[in-house]
């Protein structure tokens, strides 16, 4: 921004400021914005609250409306790292209506940086922080696996998540045929383990835990098949027909490291080809993890984008403990503080309606 539109914001931004707190007719608001809809950049000095906080605090739908129209974006955070959603009621009209525009502004977001992802393999492409993780070095400690910059890429805290996410997929002994996307700490595939499934295949790209994974016995597993690579090399040997163990799955399990949403995005664009119909898809649910409006607006994209696939997806509802501060000292950020986790099963719905 240059200097000139701050001191117009500096100017304007009061004013809009002082129009929505007075409950103005949204006719006058509308007007002032379409004078100077630079002002919706202004920010309480103080609390750093924006137009769009004050907004929603005063509870009118039509203000709200009329900021996002005039270009006030919908995640903005003030001090405290509060989103303008947090501070509406949920379920409220503004709640949705924000919800909506959050997940309407990701989408084609991740639209547009797909459309300008051309990969080379069918299958996709590790991105750069992908490539960087794999050739660095990772280390095991107490209940954690960090990777060179100390940032968590597995934690112990997670286990009660990996036990239910197992349960969900391997509901009876001996009958399923499970594939799980990353080791990490093996929670997960203990889990799995224990429910005895009739097959259980892996694949996990980082040498060192393949190096962790044989030095506790995981290769001499005689249901367990490990294939070593990243899940975009791997689909290709899974998917081919010659395949001798298992190409088609009753329950997937999908949880890396570094990748982001497209990459997510373009895993599930496989699901369809190796999941059987009626098969289960789950996925560590852990994006948007601070901020419980973000978390709204992520889950309900992952949503809509594999119903487009032809899953029936439904969220479980995890109340969580207060993790404490202590859990993450060694650890470079925190990914997780929010008290509910919506643990995501998707069901491939048969092509065929019935009868
Ligand atoms: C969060 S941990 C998995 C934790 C696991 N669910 C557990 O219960 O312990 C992520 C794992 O995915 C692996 N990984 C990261 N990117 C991958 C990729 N593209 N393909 C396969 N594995 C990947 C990492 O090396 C790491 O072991």
């Amino acid at each position: 921004m240059t200097e000139d539109i701050i001191a117009h914001i500096s100017e304007t931004g009061p004013k809009l400021v002082c129009l929505i707190e007075k409950n103005s007719e949204i006719e006058e608001i509308k007007d002032f914005l379409e004078k100077h809809p630079e002002s919706v950049h202004y920010r309480l000095p103080e609390t750093l609250d924006s137009p769009l906080h004050i907004a929603v605090r005063q509870g009118s739908l039509a203000v709200v409306k009329s900021l996002i129209e005039y270009g006030h974006i919908w995640n903005e955070v003030n001090k405290d790292k509060i989103s303008a959603g947090e501070l509406a009621e949920k379920d409220s009209d503004i709640y949705e209506y924000l919800l909506n525009e959050g997940c309407r502004c990701e989408m084609i977001l991740n639209l547009l940086e797909r459309k300008n992802t051309e990969f080379e393999n069918e299958y996709g492409e590790s991105d750069n922080l992908t490539v960087q993780y794999l050739s660095n070095d990772i280390t095991y400690s107490d209940g954690k696996l960090l990777d060179s910059e100390k940032n968590a890429v597995m934690m112990a805290w997670e286990a009660p998540l990996m036990k239910r996410h197992a349960e969900i997929l391997v509901p009876r002994e001996n009958e399923v045929h499970v594939l799980n996307i990353g080791f990490g700490l093996g929670i997960i595939d203990s889990y799995i383990q224990q429910r005895n499934p009739k097959s259980h295949t892996i694949i996990e790209a980082h040498p060192k835990v393949l190096e962790y994974m044989k030095n506790n016995g995981w290769y001499e597993k005689e249901n367990v098949r490990i294939l070593e690579g990243t899940w975009q090399d791997c689909l290709p040997k899974i998917m081919n027909e010659n395949y001798e163990f298992c190409n088609l799955f009753d329950s997937i399990f999908f949880d890396t490291f570094s990748e982001n949403y497209q990459a997510l995005y373009k895993f599930h664009s496989f699901l369809p080809q190796i999941l059987k119909e009626g098969g289960t898809y789950t996925f560590f649910n852990g994006l948007g993890g601070t901020n419980q409006f973000f978390y709204s607006v992520y889950s309900r994209i992952v949503d809509m984008d594999l119903a487009q696939l032809g899953f029936k997806v439904e969220f479980e509802n995890i109340s969580m403990n207060d993790l404490g501060d202590d859990i993450w000292q060694d650890t470079r950020r925190e990914y997780w503080s929010l008290p509910v986790y919506m643990l995501p099963i998707c069901i491939l719905e048969s092509m065929w309606e019935e009868e």
